[in-house]
């Protein structure tokens, strides 16, 4: 995580800086600041103060080529303070303060370039000059210019960005908008060092066909794009808006209702059936309703950058072995949905292999970066990923679709989505790390030491859902949240399965606030973060089966049970129609009005 932290003279800005990287272990500070040739007793008092302030165990390095240090060390957690002080350094040793038209854009770029490539925690810390007065000499506006040009270099290559105004944080968001400060987290990301796991090999088969049924592209309800400001030229950033969703019709819910009452059985004795009956009318605007004639689930396949860890006890080449798996109709995902009527597409968004044609019309990249140290996507692959989950529904429910399943497919992907899960949720990792396949505690540890880097790196953006899936997510799980945002969106019901979906659709509510109206709740999956994410969003699973194992499995399992529901609350005689008597008369007048 590289973070910039600005603030004026004597903000906090520093002491903000030094809680960041707070750990432990030892962190190297880089200090800039050389004392003047003159002698300044304040100076040497406000330097002493930063030393003092400093935990023993850290590592003081004077250095006027901070870049060098940061190639030097790219993993070790490090705070620089200040950019300012560098600057300053730099001009005094080449005599830069009297040259006019002076371009310090090649050492800008060395900077920045070292930045990038560090891969532990680093804070620099900058003065925000000239907020107000343009400095009255050719020497101060000078320095104010380069400062400037220099903070916005180092901000364009750092994941957070921070300016202190008076002891406050104000969090600098990627579009321009403040978003709200979230206190610092002390826990240091690089505490615990991954191991490799040495998973079991999996047996799965890998032949497939390259058959699938793809629907053509129709007009769109609700999307309008808008473009993100400060993405590099070329980068088309074109992130889909959603909505407004509007929510499933009140009236026909009542008109259910009322005939749930009327149908020979006694008054709520189908129990959560009549529930989701009513569910099934108010989203359908049919009274009574009818079953549903095409559910389809789309199994969004992806790798994680973060399974290369040791996070899953399968290895990520499973992905792909599945996918062919499922392609071929081998998987629980095709067997279940040959039991219910439903179709199966899967979409490669992110597999970190070739796959066949079919699959990867919608493919963003090659596996996602390792959300422990680095972004999941970059923000054109967040946009596109986001987007393709938007046209697959469009796609879809174009060409007929009546009722919507996302399914996952991805080793490593219970990871991402425990950090989801947590973050918006603010839950702590151990409360939302699970066992996924099936790891042991050697794996456990290493899991949730990742999902604690992940959602470190995530919690900054918790007020911002596309941000949050650019930290921490991966294209299968963007593509999944734009889909169930645009089924809300264009009024299509979706039945949710497990713990990877229902992260998707915490954030997908976020992007489509009200969605989750149009969501059922197929199952609770044993991954602990799932009941919590459902809390969150208030759906009540339909079935608790002790099942772990994504792909739309809960979620087609509990199919059957919503078409009985509506089947129920359709096809049953009504108390009048039947000639049955209803509730208020003696034992033997009901038994004589029912034969
Ligand atoms: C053969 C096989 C088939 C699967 N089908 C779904 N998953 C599920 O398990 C994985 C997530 O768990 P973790 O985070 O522990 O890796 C994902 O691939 C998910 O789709 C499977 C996993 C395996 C091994
Ligand atoms: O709940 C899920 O979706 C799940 C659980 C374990 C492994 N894969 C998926």
């Amino acid at each position: 995580m590289r973070t910039l932290v600005l603030g004026g003279i004597r903000s906090g800005k520093s002491a903000y800086a030094e809680s960041l990287v707070a750990s432990d272990g030892p962190v190297r500070y880089l200090a800039t600041a050389t004392a003047p040739q003159t002698g300044d007793p304040d100076w040497t008092s406000r330097i002493t103060t930063h030393r003092e302030r400093r935990p023993s165990g850290w590592v003081t390095v004077e250095t006027t080529d901070p870049a060098a240090e940061l190639r030097a060390h790219p993993g070790s957690p490090t705070l620089l303070d200040d950019l300012g002080g560098w600057l300053t350094g730099h001009l005094d040793s080449t005599g830069g303060w009297e040259t006019e038209h002076l371009d310090l854009r090649p050492q800008f770029d060395d900077l920045c370039a070292a930045v990038s490539g560090v891969s532990g925690d680093l804070v620099l810390v900058s003065s925000e000059v000239g907020l107000g007065l343009v400095a009255p000499t050719p020497v101060g506006r000078r320095y104010q210019d380069l400062l400037g040009e220099l903070n916005s270099a180092v901000a364009a290559v750092c994941d957070r960005v921070v300016l202190l105004v008076a002891g406050r944080v104000l969090e600098m968001s990627d579009n321009g908008a403040p978003t709200p400060h979230r206190a610092p987290d002390v826990v240091h990301a690089s505490a615990v060092s991954p191991v490799e796991a040495s998973p079991p090999q999996s047996s799965t088969a890998t032949s497939g066909t390259d058959e699938q049924t793809v629907a053509s592209n129709g007009h769109r309800i609700g999307a309008e794009p808008i473009v993100y400001g400060d993405e590099p030229a070329g980068a088309a950033s074109v992130v889909p808006t959603f909505g407004p969703v509007t929510p499933p019709s009140r009236e026909h819910a009542d008109a259910a209702r009322d005939r749930q009452t009327r149908l020979t059985k006694p008054a709520g004795s189908l129990g959560r059936l009549e529930e989701i009956s009513v569910w099934a009318a108010s989203c359908q605007r049919t009274d009574p309703p009818a079953p549903f004639t095409a559910p389809t689930v789309v199994v969004f396949a992806g790798d994680h950058g973060v399974a290369r860890r040791g996070v899953s006890a399968y290895p990520p080449e499973v992905t792909a072995q599945m996918v062919a798996n499922i392609v071929a109709g081998g998987a629980a995902v095709n067997v279940f949905a040959e039991q219910t009527g439903a179709t199966v597409r899967v979409e490669d968004l992110g597999v970190d292999a070739e796959t066949p044609e079919a699959v990867r019309r919608f493919k963003v990249r090659h596996s996602s970066g390792d959300l422990r140290t680095e972004d999941a996507l970059s923000a054109d692959e967040t946009a596109r990923a986001v987007t393709a989950g938007r046209d697959i529904a469009d796609d879809l429910i174009d060409s007929g679709v009546d009722l919507l399943i996302a399914g996952d497919m991805g080793i490593g992907n219970t990871t991402p989505a425990a950090v989801l899960i947590g973050t918006i949720t603010d839950n702590e990792p151990v409360v939302v790390v699970g066992r996924g396949t099936g790891i042991d505690d050697a794996t456990w540890i290493r899991k949730t030491a990742a999902i604690r880097d992940g959602m470190r790196r995530a919690r900054p953006h918790v007020g911002d859902p596309q941000r949050l899936l650019q930290t921490v997510a991966g294209a299968d799980i963007a593509a999944m949240a734009g889909f169930l945002a645009q089924a809300a969106a264009r009024a299509t019901p979706v039945i949710l399965d497990g713990v990877v979906v229902g992260a998707a659709a915490l954030v997908a509510d976020a992007l489509a606030p009200g969605a989750r109206d149009w969501w059922l709740a197929g199952h609770l999956s044993a991954e602990p973060a799932h009941r919590i994410a459902l809390d969150r969003l208030d759906l009540t699973p339909v079935l608790e089966l002790s099942m772990r194992l994504g792909e739309g499995s809960g979620a087609l399992t509990a199919l059957p049970i919503v078409q009985s529901a509506v089947a129920a609350l359709s096809r049953m005689a009504t108390f009048d129609g039947a000639g049955v008597s209803t509730a208020g008369v003696t034992a033997a007048d009901a038994t004589t009005a029912s034969h």
